[in-house]
């Protein structure tokens, strides 16, 4: 009986509004036409479903990427490739999770806050500036950036082609065959 390979996690932090959703969107496409195993945990998903009724205190948020991470992992060791778009803004957090998953690639999506702001993809932005949201990301809440990341990814200098590609070859995808591991 052949073992099955482990699969990858690729975790996407950033700002909301950074890009996250968008290039974890495209990758996943990209992959599942190569006839990859690919699935995403998406932080908007997730809070609807597995972590409902959390809020965001540093508790809250650690509680939620912790769960991501457990569902990641179990995914990842029957060779899923699995792709979390989560804010994770607590670098503790974010190093302990992504070191105990054995084939974990950390993602910065790097936009600076003028340029979210002005993005604002779901007003949320504009209402924490005007004080209707506590604890907003990057407004009233901290984010810590990675201090290392794998991929580093300016979304503002860059396009989602160009993110894209960054990632596919950081996991090694040529020619329309994804890298064993
Ligand atoms: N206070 C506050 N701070 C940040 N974000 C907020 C907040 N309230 C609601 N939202 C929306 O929730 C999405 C972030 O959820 P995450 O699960 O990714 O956050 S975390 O990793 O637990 O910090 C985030 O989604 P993205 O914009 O896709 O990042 C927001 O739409
Ligand atoms: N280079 C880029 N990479 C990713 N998104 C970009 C880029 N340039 C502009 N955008 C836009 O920024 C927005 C990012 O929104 P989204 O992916 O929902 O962010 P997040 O998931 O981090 O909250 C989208 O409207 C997307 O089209």
């Amino acid at each position: 009986m052949s073992r099955t390979r482990q699969g990858r996690v690729v975790w996407f932090t950033g700002l909301s509004g950074a890009g996250k959703t968008t290039l974890a969107q495209a990758l996943y496409q990209e992959l599942v036409d190569q006839g990859e195993q690919v699935e995403l945990l998406d932080g908007d998903a997730v809070r609807e479903n597995l972590s409902k009724g959390l809020g965001f205190s540093k508790a809250d948020r650690d509680t939620n990427v912790r769960r991501i991470a457990f569902v990641a992992g179990l995914l990842a060791r029957h060779g899923v490739t699995v792709l979390v778009s989560a804010i994770s803004p607590y670098r503790d957090t974010r190093d302990q999770v992504l070191s105990e998953l054995p084939n974990a690639l950390e993602v910065f999506v790097d936009a600076p806050l003028d340029v979210v702001t002005q993005r604002d993809v779901k007003g949320l932005y504009e209402k924490a500036l005007r004080g209707e949201i506590q604890h907003f990301t990057g407004v009233n809440d901290p984010y810590e950036a990675p201090l290392k990341a794998d991929i580093h990814l300016k979304t503002d200098e860059i396009s989602v082609q160009e993110g894209l590609q960054r990632l596919l070859s950081a996991l090694g995808v040529q020619h329309g065959e994804v890298a064993r591991v």
